[in-house]
């Protein structure tokens, strides 16, 4: 892959995580201001004829599930088989999406502004 770009996104939600020691703070029910990001891949042809790995407003959808299904939402209830982990919400979000983006290269989640978690296949 020779392209990438890539667009920022924004949610608020809270999460448990669990199996880690007790005294541990994200053992607790907290939230965070989340950051993901959706990185879009072409090789070195595959720009379309605008000169585009595809345009930025295609990316709306995404924008407007988050808003409908994860803004505001308990994420324990929509990762249900795992723990919401920054690592987890990324892969969950990379499957819920690559059928509908196929230049999906990688996502990443952000639950603070020190701290990335990238998920690419
Ligand atoms: N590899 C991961 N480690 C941690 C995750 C995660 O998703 N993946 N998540 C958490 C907590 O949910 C939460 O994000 C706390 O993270 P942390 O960076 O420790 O947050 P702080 O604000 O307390 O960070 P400081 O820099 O120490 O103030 C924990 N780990
Ligand atoms: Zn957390």
């Amino acid at each position: 892959m020779v392209y990438r770009i890539s667009k920022e996104f924004h949610f608020s939600a809270s999460h448990r995580l669990d199996g880690l020691p007790p005294e541990h703070q994200c053992g607790r029910l907290h939230g965070h201001n989340y950051v993901i990001e959706l990185e879009l891949s072409a090789p070195a042809d595959g720009l379309d004829g605008v000169g585009f790995v595809r345009d930025y407003g295609d990316l709306a959808p995404f924008r407007q599930w988050l808003d409908d299904k994860v803004d505001h939402r308990h994420l324990n209830d929509l990762l249900v088989d795992r723990n919401p982990s920054a690592e987890n919400l990324a892969r969950w979000m990379y499957e819920q999406w690559q059928q509908h983006f196929p230049e999906l290269s990688a996502v990443r989640v952000s639950e603070t502004a020190k701290s990335w978690a990238e998920y690419r296949p």
